[in-house]
């Protein structure tokens, strides 16, 4: 394979020492790209310099080293790690090879550096020490492959001597194979590497070795299936290899594998006492962790379809009829993690929001130590640990794209022992947190932020917390709910004091877990000393995700959407208010308590919408529903004003920007305030607009498309899994015709 067009070389003469699989694939990615103007190959085999020459890999082939290397601007090692000391100490010892530039392929840094340092005397300054991460059980000249490095990483960890100018072009040479150049020091490279790359090794020989003297041992071998193969795949590696490897890496191996004796004892112990919760709590974490961690590294969310870029297609044309119901609530979703976490107890949740927000919380606690099973089609097992069970997690605590995690997690670890740190996605890292850290530091937390209060988030441990009064000066459920929650670990009591009713979700789920609170009027108290008590909790479907398809109906012709089970918390239904108010056609039906909860199935019919000033106490009430309100009130007959909304500016996006530049470009009169929007209903186009990552922007311009004249083109939708992941097979359910398409 080709990995790019041919375009000046970097360099003269490459010269390539061993042409097993590694070296044999450089030398010929070198010669297709034409990154230098001559590859030639060394190896102590005559057959493998023909077959290389023969392959086209290389333009000449030595199996003396010093002739091959004579001259030579760059030498690529690619010899078993404890054969490059000897090498390095022939190109020492030459004249015509001393200022050379060195670089290898090793597994191994430091031995690699310390044979240099044998050698030369000193380290010499054209020193790149480099690791590609890359490879296959395929070995020898014959396997070589141009595209082998491509969309791989290659570590390159320079010494402290290395020459700027060496460096570079052996990261471009790597770069032009495709590869993705990182530089790490030589120590911490080694240790990662034991970690990630030998151990496994390790485990994989010792496996198969132990189970091949075994008297039953055909039997293993013939019945060998799925999970055996997977594991001792690498098992079939060059064995000189990685002797070499293991015996310069001594170390660092050593320390990954005393720990992972530890851990292997703990759950040989878990068997022998038949500890079935110690083990799912090994098994639950285990099966995450490495979705998880890629997460992490990607700074994306939490599910695969997050990785790329999505645009949202959505046609005109499309109808809403049918009945549906749309995944749990995301605010009580969070909260019965985290009230489950901190309970005495097993708390068993239904219904619960299989969304990338969701998933974060649960991952959060499970990094300190909590066993969560699941979700699984809803269903989750908590098993709670009480107030003070909670452990120090391994490390920074990841939230993606989650306002609510973040927040509401900040007042639980201002009351722990340990410090931890919260980050999140680009998104949420631009979002203002100093809402929750400063009430904290009054009750006595120490949290330090980013530049003006953004996120990361470092919340020390072990400091005393107060009870203390606190007048919220923005209504928001987010913070009420994190100052409550520092409250269940402050001395005395807290109080909060909102100036306008918001979702009182941790208040009703927290007496729920039988934890006694407070309500006055606007104010909610709790106290200290209490125990949480798990319970059983069936989550509603979303009023916020059902407010979609409440505007779809409103604005489809000939609809007739009925809305199954959603919760219809007084603090959570100004959509209905709001849609009311602009002369929707809604009935409320089977209205029932589950769990503490209102449900009802809303129905919704084609509507003629007028527009209205919105009144601002159903503000905070419908707060994430705004982005589609203004696509009902672009539709609707006449002005829509909305005042007192500024908050709106700090949600995933400054929804009153973003939401008023795609209203433009399809068309619709609107101006922007520093807390709302006017917007003059009329006729729709279509275009290309922008969700800015922003879930409930790319759901309203879907919407939009049922009285668009032309095709709504919506980028970056793909966070739409935050908070509603089968939003398009809804759609289409529907009769709505929105798909994706994978952006560039
Ligand atoms: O407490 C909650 O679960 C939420 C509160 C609201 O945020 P604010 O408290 O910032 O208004 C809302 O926008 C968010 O989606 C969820
Ligand atoms: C604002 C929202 O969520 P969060 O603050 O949790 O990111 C939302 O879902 O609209």
């Amino acid at each position: 394979m080709m990995p790019e067009a041919k375009t000046a070389p970097l360099t003269g003469k490459l010269t390539v020492v061993g042409l097993g699989l590694i070296g044999a694939s450089f030398a010929r990615a070198a010669r297709e790209l034409g990154l230098c103007r001559e590859v030639v190959g060394v190896d102590s085999d005559p057959s493998t310099c023909q077959a290389a020459l023969d392959m086209g890999v290389i333009d000449s082939g030595h199996t003396s080293l010093l002739e091959g290397c004579r001259d030579a601007e760059v030498i690529l090692l690619a010899v078993p790690v404890l054969a490059a000391g000897p090498i390095l100490q022939q190109l020492a010892d030459d004249a015509h090879t001393r200022n050379a530039i060195i670089t290898d392929v090793g597994s191994v840094k430091g031995a690699f550096v310390r044979a240099a340092e044998q050698a030369f005397g000193r380290l010499p300054a054209g020193l790149v020490p480099g690791h590609p991460i890359a490879g296959s059980e395929r070995s020898g000249v014959t396997a070589a492959d141009a595209g082998l490095f491509r969309q791989h990483k290659v570590i390159l960890t320079p010494h402290a001597g290395t020459e700027p100018h060496a460096l570079a072009l052996v990261s471009q040479l790597w770069q032009r194979m495709g590869a993705d150049v990182e530089q790490m020091s030589i120590e911490q490279h080694d240790l990662v590497l034991a970690a990630t790359s030998h151990l496994p090794h390790l485990l994989a020989f010792g496996l198969v070795d132990s189970l091949a003297q075994r008297d039953e041992n055909l039997d293993i071998f013939r019945y060998a299936a799925g999970g055996f193969r997977d594991f001792t795949r690498i098992a079939a590696s060059d064995p000189q290899m990685w002797h070499d490897i293991f015996l310069s890496n001594r170390d660092a191996v050593l320390q990954q594998l005393d720990t992972l004796n530890a851990n292997l004892q703990a759950l040989r112990q878990a068997v022998a006492d038949s500890d079935g919760h110690y083990l799912m709590g090994v098994f639950t974490r285990a099966r995450v962790a490495r979705e998880h961690f890629s997460t992490i590294l990607a700074q994306r969310a939490y599910m695969q379809t997050m990785d790329k870029e999505l645009i949202f297609v959505a046609q005109p044309g499309g109808s809403a009829n049918g009945s549906i119901r749309v995944p749990g609530d995301k605010s009580i979703s969070h909260r019965t993690i985290m009230l489950g976490s901190l309970a005495v107890g097993t708390t068993e949740v239904d219904g619960f929001l299989e969304g990338e927000d969701a998933l974060a919380t649960i991952q959060a606690f499970r990094d300190m130590g909590v066993v969560i099973e699941g979700p699984v089609e809803g269903r989750v097992v908590i098993h709670g640990v009480g107030l003070h069970g909670l452990q120090p997690p391994p490390g920074p605590i990841y939230v993606g794209n989650s306002g609510t995690t973040m927040r509401l997690l900040s007042g639980i670890l201002a009351g722990q022992a340990f410090d931890t740190t919260l980050t999140g996605d680009a998104s949420l890292s631009k979002r203002p947190m100093n809402r929750v850290a400063n009430p904290l530091r009054e009750m006595g937390a120490v949290i330090e932020t980013a530049a003006e209060g953004r996120p990361p988030l470092t919340i020390r441990g072990g400091h005393k917390l107060t009870g203390m009064h606190y007048d919220m000066p923005m209504a928001s459920a987010q913070v009420k709910s994190c100052l409550l929650l520092a409250g269940l670990y402050a001395s005395g009591s807290t109080s909060v004091t909102e100036p306008a009713p918001t979702r009182d979700h941790s208040e009703r789920m927290l007496q729920g877990f039988g934890y006694p609170v407070e309500v006055h009027d606007s104010t909610v108290r709790i106290e200290s000393g209490h125990e949480l008590s798990a319970t059983y909790i069936e989550v509603p479907a979303d009023i916020s995700s059902a407010a979609f398809f409440m505007v779809a109906a409103c604005i489809a012709e000939n609809a007739d959407v009925m809305l199954e089970h959603v919760g219809i918390n007084p603090t959570r239904t100004g959509v209905i208010d709001i849609l009311k108010l602009m002369g929707a056609d809604i009935s409320i039906e089977r209205v029932r308590v589950v769990g503490g909860e209102r449900v009802a199935d809303i129905r919704m019919r084609s509507s003629k919408l007028k527009g209205i000033e919105i009144p601002q106490e159903l503000v905070p009430l419908a707060i994430d529903e705004f982005p589609v309100l203004f696509i009902a009130a672009a539709c609707a007959e006449g002005r829509t004003i909305l005042r007192g909304a500024e908050e709106l500016r700090v949600k995933e996006c400054d929804r009153i920007e973003v939401m008023a530049d795609g209203l433009r470009t399809l068309g619709v009169q609107v101006e922007t305030l520093p807390d709302g929007i006017i917007i003059d209903g009329g006729p729709m186009g279509g275009g290309e607009v922008w969700a800015h990552g922003d879930h409930r922007i790319a759901m309203s311009f879907s919407v939009a498309s049922l009285r668009a004249a032309q095709p709504i083109r919506i980028h970056g939708s793909q966070h739409v899994a935050t908070s509603f992941p089968n939003f398009l097979q809804l759609c289409a359910r529907l009769g709505m015709r929105v798909s994706a398409e994978v952006g560039a």
